[in-house]
């Protein structure tokens, strides 16, 4: 529902809001600007007679003063029996030059105001403002959730990039939009008469003024109890009218003033429901408060950004989510298969499920697992394909899932399977699946297979659940899923470093060139790639449809690509690799991988990497320009065949780009392995990391297993476990 609102009022108002929010960008610099060039006299420097006398002594047939939010005078009199405006100085009383609007600044209003359409447009302003206000708070909501709570509202943003730069710019400008919007809102209201703006009804004659000479304007007494910068306007009185008053409005009120005696003949309080309208406009405006004005005015200036990043984070939703073909009806299939998905890839391995089940014969409906039904009469077996959210929660469309499947009682004769989408770098790993399989162990149902976990969408990982389920079946499956690969770029070997053949571990550093773009190319946004150590390079190698994954041990300012590939038996992919030559081309893509990075800060990073998992870590250091205390603990086989980026890495202590090394091999006497060395070095550890380090780790799933149970022993004795940590955002790991 959340979503919902907020997906189309976004699609729906993104224009209009852009508009209103650009234009009153534009307009938050005018007070700025305003109180730049006004010259500021300090409170209770000079009163409104000094003022008022000083202009009538500098210029003739004064009409009116009027002095904006800002502080600056402006003089309306008549010259030459011609009206005229001036800004003067508040302290002379001299002209400073003729005052005029500028055209800009009304145009710009116009549009922010009424979009040039009158009342249509005033009308369409204030559903413009009334979409911000629900974006804005929907967006709030919708960020929370996603972060897995209020509490976690600000910890680190996840997901593609435009959907980190949607949540990130979005905690930043919420509180800014929020306050715009109510405001515009309020002044909108105020326009059509929907809330009072004005109060009681204005000061009028018959007031009686004597008709005698008026008193020079600076002895009169009424003015000389205000200080200038209580001034609104001040009224000069009809000079052919002798029974005319002066008019003065101040912040606090408005009153009639007697030229010829100097009294204050009628005085009226600024009534409270003006008083209310004024500071809300001057909150809106930032007339009278420029630095709130300009604040208002920069987080207005990301409205854009948020439709052109909500607008690609839909369409990437979107074309993920594929169309269902011939969906049969839940009440007449065999085979049902719930999804819970959020980003919407899920549904794309429902898809491929959904396919090879129909082929095989079955009848198949697949729907979200919020859609879960009391009963499904024809229902033979049950999948269940759940993705996790925020921290271990369910995605959008399965909130309800496990409620409405306590509802369900006795179970149903028919097997269910489930299959959890997740992320290992996420301290609760694929927890919503997990919620899920023991609700339903809880409640009785019968298991097809044991549930299964699938890491970061691998396509291979189905591909073997889909084994174990076609043993189940006692029908071959294919679960051939072929997630779109985005555009690939053509990379050139430049050259290669060959380790590891003598320990039966042959491993290449393969350093790639991006080939060269055209003008038109890069004016087209196909430059030079972007990314840092760590992404994924995607490489499609020829006999098949799906990528697979290696870690760039290099960022964009390198000016190269590097991967470490270990060469495994039969490895369809490792084995081209291996078998390229300097000068050959391979087609790859980039995926950013902004989890597996050092956090932001000076505080030292722990580098624990074996085998071809040294090369993000070696990528990391190499980009450190700013001598962050880095220390890399290192695991091979023998430091004779496989000490990945030796030599590097000595040049890297030598600039102080890496702190420390400790370097173990397990093919030695007396060898060991690199959780071992964590081991010897726990109090150190143990120091740095109760100071603030982070930690990396890269490296197969058994080293990381090992790395994890040596860092909980050593960190026991401080109180910290590496679950709080990864929870932090310290402890990031990337396993294969
Ligand atoms: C904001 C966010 C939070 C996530 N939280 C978790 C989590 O707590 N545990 C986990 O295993 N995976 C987590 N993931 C990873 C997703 O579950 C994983 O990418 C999944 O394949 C997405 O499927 P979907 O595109 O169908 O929603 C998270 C992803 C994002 C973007």
């Amino acid at each position: 529902m959340l979503r919902q609102l907020h997906k189309f009022s976004g699609l729906l108002a993104a224009l209009l809001v852009s508009v209103l929010a650009v234009s009153g960008a534009m307009l938050s610099l005018y007070p700025a600007m305003d109180r730049a060039r006004a010259i500021s006299v300090a409170e209770g420097q000079v009163t409104i007679a000094e003022l008022a006398g000083r202009i009538a002594a500098t210029h003739q047939g004064v009409e009116e003063i009027e002095r904006t939010p800002s502080g600056t005078i402006i003089v309306h009199h008549l010259e030459n029996g011609r009206p005229a405006s001036v800004v003067v100085d508040p302290v002379t009383g001299q002209s400073l030059g003729p005052y005029e609007r500028s055209s800009l600044e009304r145009w710009t209003k116009n549009l922010h105001r009424s979009l040039f359409l009158g009342d249509g447009g005033r009308i369409a302003a204030a559903l413009g403002a009334a979409a911000m206000l629900l974006l804005t708070v929907t967006g709030l909501q919708m960020t929370a959730r996603r972060m897995g709570g209020w509490r976690h509202f600000f910890a680190r943003a996840r997901g593609s990039r435009s959907q980190r730069l949607h949540v990130e710019t979005g905690r930043l400008a919420a509180a800014g939009l929020l306050l715009s919007a109510l405001t515009a809102l309020y002044m909108s209201a105020a326009t059509f008469g929907l809330v009072p703006s004005k109060g009681a009804p204005p000061l009028e004659a018959p007031i009686e003024v004597s008709g005698g000479p008026h008193l020079p304007v600076e002895q009169n007494q009424a003015l000389q109890r205000f200080d200038l910068s209580e001034l609104r306007n001040l009224t000069f009185p009809d000079a052919a009218d002798p029974k005319s008053a002066m008019e003065l409005k101040t912040i606090g009120g408005a009153g009639l003033i007697d030229p010829t005696t100097g009294e204050m003949v009628a005085w009226q309080d600024q009534p409270l429901p003006q008083r209310i309208y004024g500071f809300i406009r001057m909150l809106h405006t930032g007339q009278g408060l420029w630095w709130l004005g300009l604040i208002l005015g920069m987080t207005a200036l990301s409205v854009p950004l948020f439709s052109a990043t909500g607008a690609i984070v839909w369409w990437s939703g979107r074309r993920g989510r594929p169309q269902i073909a011939a969906n049969a009806a839940a009440a007449s299939a065999d085979t049902i298969i719930l999804v819970g998905s959020e980003g919407g890839s899920t549904w794309g391995f429902a898809a491929t499920l959904h396919k090879a089940l129909a082929d095989a014969g079955h009848t198949v409906h697949t729907g979200p697992m919020d859609k879960l039904a009391q009963s499904y009469p024809t229902c033979r077996r049950m999948f269940i394909l759940a993705a996790t959210y925020g921290n271990g929660e369910a995605p959008a469309n399965a909130r309800s899932f496990l409620q409405r499947l306590e509802t369900i009682a006795p179970p149903p004769a028919y097997p269910v399977a489930v299959l959890g989408f997740g992320d290992r770098q996420f301290p609760k790993f694929s927890q919503f699946s997990r919620d899920v399989e023991a609700a339903l162990a809880r409640n009785g149902w019968r298991f097809l297979i044991p549930a299964e976990t699938i890491n970061r969408q691998c396509p291979q990982e189905f591909a073997r659940w889909g084994q174990a389920l076609s043993a189940a079946l006692g029908k071959t499956l294919v679960l051939d899923h072929r997630p779109a690969t985005p555009r690939t770029l053509p990379l050139t070997l430049v050259s290669r470093r060959d380790y590891g053949a003598e320990v039966q571990a042959p491993t290449a550093v393969l350093r790639f060139a991006p080939a060269k773009r055209s003008l038109l190319e890069r004016l087209f946004g196909r430059g030079r790639p972007s990314f840092n150590a760590g992404d994924l390079l995607g490489i499609v190698p020829p006999g098949s449809a799906l990528p697979r994954y290696y870690s760039l041990a290099s960022s964009s300012r390198d000016g190269f690509l590097e991967i470490c590939v270990r060469k495994h038996p039969g490895g369809l992919c490792s084995g081209y690799l291996h078998d390229l030559r300097p000068g050959d081309t391979i087609a790859a893509f980039i995926k950013p991988n902004p989890a597996f990075r050092p956090g932001r800060g000076k505080a030292p990073v722990i580098l624990i990497g074996a085998g071809t998992g040294v090369g993000p870590l070696a990528g990391t250091i190499r980009a450190n320009s700013d001598a962050r205390p880095m220390h890399l603990y290192f695991g091979g086989r023998d430091p004779r065949s496989d000490f990945l980026y030796k030599h590097e890495i000595e040049k890297w202590l030598d600039e102080s780009r890496l702190t420390s090394l400790r370097a173990t091999f397990s093919r030695v006497p007396g060898g060991s392995y690199v959780q071992d060395r964590l081991r010897e070095d726990a109090g150190r550890l143990r120091a740095l990391i109760t100071g603030g380090a982070q930690i990396m780790v890269c490296g197969g799933r058994e080293m990381a297993a090992g790395v994890m149970a040596a860092l909980t022993d050593i960190l026991a004795p401080a109180n910290l476990d590496p679950i709080a940590l990864k929870a932090q955002g310290r402890y990031v790991e990337d396993v294969y």
